[in-house]
């Protein structure tokens, strides 16, 4: 007997086939892409043999390291920084992190104009920021940052004066329900400093939000929450299976409430533009005005060897020359607005993104400064007291608003918010991607191409080595005595060189301003110590258990 042959059993010999051949040339394309792969890394691996670094597994490398709490990984990653010099490297994946603590490392990769590719950890940013000044690059990072740069120019910054009065003296009244009681002052530091930046650098009141500056910046909050978990879970780094997590659906819902604020602000400003209304639309009340007060002060920016914020030896594009004199610069969104008219340099996509940049770049790192600042004020009472004298000093017993000549004068106070950024500096890690092979100046070491350079700022920050006693709260450290012999690049709260923070000058202004009307107000207690502080890194520095502390009235409160 024949057995026949039906057309379903000759297309299922036809798939089975073809699957064959598939499988057939898969191995070996698998087999020829791994010798590849490993032939391309041969370099990379030579070079990353030489550096220390702890052993890791086959395949996954160090990155059981990265596994626990944001708390825990902060506290590990920490205490093996003691068990190497001054560079480590770790294996996440087939990924080569290298830690660069020496500060002439440091400089060599923060001051080239070449090194300024962001690493790939940024990228889970773009769904929220796009190809803002952050994270962009190139032709694209260099045309926004001359264009970005001058609108944080000191004689903006000026002009920001009566608002930072304005806004602080709304904090001090908010606070008001607080005294007493022990509260996390990052609440109210996060509304503040999002109210001002929308009254400041956008130029719109902050009545032009539905909601408070608060549900924002706790929108932004859980936004780095997430990023950090995809940044330590490195299985959820591919978006593919990132999409079937919760996160990629709590990150939808949040980009919405971040993005709707932004959409909403730049709506107004072009408003007003169009209406031919330039500067802020925000109302100062009229004793939070300083005009009055405000002595002819020289344009000098440096105080005390310090510029704004980093070593007086430095300079980057914020200190361009101020010969320009008083004439008159922008504001960052009017500026922009204006520069879009022609089309030419920014359009409509890059303007939303750098307003979502400046958002948050410019809200959750001075928050957190702020926040670690009264906290230091609380616990160290001695500190405090210094800083309240010379506070006291300068005011007196009038409740005038703060002039750009009192900032000045505060010097005290600049010590000690120097010495905040250099324990908990709100960005404590920064990272670049090598497109080339860099020779090291501490040691026979060269960083090879396709490395992940991490510049380990809290940890350079606390090297004995730069900072006798380097754990402990000092405000001397900054004394221009110490400060002249030591290395520019040993102190980089705000990075350093062609992609420094462009809002440095302002933070370092608006944070004395704010910091000190709180404390003309309240003085601060703490029931907890420096070392009770459970420290965690989810893209901003933060106290785990929330940044308490208590707050006494010192005087009849300021005018709202
Ligand atoms: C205490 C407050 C602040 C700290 C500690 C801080 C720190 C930093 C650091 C370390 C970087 C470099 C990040 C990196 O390379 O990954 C940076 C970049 C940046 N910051 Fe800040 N920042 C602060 C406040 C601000 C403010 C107030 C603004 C704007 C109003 C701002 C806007 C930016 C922008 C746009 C960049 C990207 C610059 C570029 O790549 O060209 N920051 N900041």
């Amino acid at each position: 007997m024949t057995a026949t042959v039906g057309p379903d059993q000759i297309s299922q010999n036809a798939v089975v086939s073809a699957s064959s051949v598939f499988y057939f040339l898969l191995l070996p394309a698998l087999a020829l892409f791994y010798a590849y792969w490993k032939i391309s890394r041969r370099h990379l691996l030579e070079l990353a043999s030489k550096i220390p670094g702890p052993e890791g597994y086959p395949i996954i490398g160090n990155a059981l390291d990265f596994v626990g709490s944001s708390h825990d990984i902060f506290k590990k990653m920490y205490s093996r920084s003691f068990e190497f010099g001054k560079i480590a490297k770790f294996w996440a994946g087939p990924k080569l992190l290298i830690f660069l603590i020496d500060p002439r490392d440091v400089e060599i990769i923060l001051s080239s104009h070449v090194h300024i590719d962001k690493a790939s950890e940024y990228k889970f940013f773009k769904p929220w920021l796009g190809d803002g000044l952050l994270i962009s690059t190139g032709q694209k990072w260099r045309a926004h940052r001359k264009l970005i740069a001058p609108t944080f120019h000191l004689n903006v910054l000026k002009s920001f004066i009566d608002l930072f009065n304005a806004n602080s003296r709304e904090v001090v009244q908010k606070l008001k329900k607080e005294a007493g009681k022990e509260f996390d002052c990052h609440d109210y530091m996060s509304e503040a400093t999002v109210e001002i930046l929308l009254e400041t650098a956008m130029g719109v009141s902050k009545k032009t939000q539905d909601k408070s500056g608060y549900d924002y910046a706790l929108a932004v909050m859980k936004m780095c929450d997430i990023l950090h978990i995809r940044h330590t879970k490195i299985w959820l780094r591919p978006d593919i299976l990132f999409n079937l997590t919760k996160h990629a659906t709590n990150q939808k819902g949040l980009l919405n409430t971040i993005h709707s604020l932004t959409r909403k602000v730049i709506k107004k400003k072009r408003a007003d533009f169009e209406k031919g209304i330039r500067g802020s639309t925000a109302e100062v009340p009229e004793d939070a005005k300083t005009q009055k007060y405000e002595k002819n002060v020289s344009s000098k920016t440096v105080v005390e060897g310090l510029s704004y914020g980093q070593s007086a030896g430095l300079k980057d594009d914020l200190d361009v020359d101020d010969d320009v004199g008083e004439k008159k610069r922008m504001a960052f969104l009017d500026l922009l607005i204006e520069a879009s008219q022609n089309g030419v340099v920014i359009n409509d996509e890059e303007i939303k993104e750098q307003v979502d940049t400046i958002m948050f770049e410019g809200h959750d790192t001075t928050a957190a400064g702020s926040s670690f600042f009264l906290s230091m004020m609380g616990v160290h009472q001695d500190i405090q007291d210094r800083v309240i004298q010379e506070i006291d000093e300068i005011f007196g017993d009038s409740d005038r608003p703060a002039t750009f000549a009192d900032t000045l004068e505060m010097k005290y106070l600049e010590r000690c918010l120097m010495e905040t950024l250099r324990l908990y500096p709100p960005v404590p890690i920064i990272a670049r991607q090598l497109k080339q092979d860099v020779k090291l100046a501490s040691g026979d070491y060269t960083l090879p191409s396709g490395a992940t350079i991490i510049i380990g700022t809290f940890k350079i920050h606390r090297d004995a080595d730069t900072y006798p006693n380097p754990e402990k709260f000092d405000p001397d450290n900054f004394l221009p005595e110490r400060t002249a012999n030591r290395h520019y690049y040993s102190f980089i709260p705000f990075s350093a060189g062609p992609r420094s923070c462009v809002g440095r000058k302002y933070a370092m202004l608006k944070l004395k301003i704010l910091l000190s009307t709180i404390l003309r107000n309240y003085r601060v207690k703490s029931n907890l110590g420096e070392e009770d502080f459970k420290l965690q890194a989810d893209i901003i520095l933060k106290r785990a258990e929330g940044f308490k502390i208590k707050l006494e009235p010192r005087k009849p409160l300021l005018k709202a």
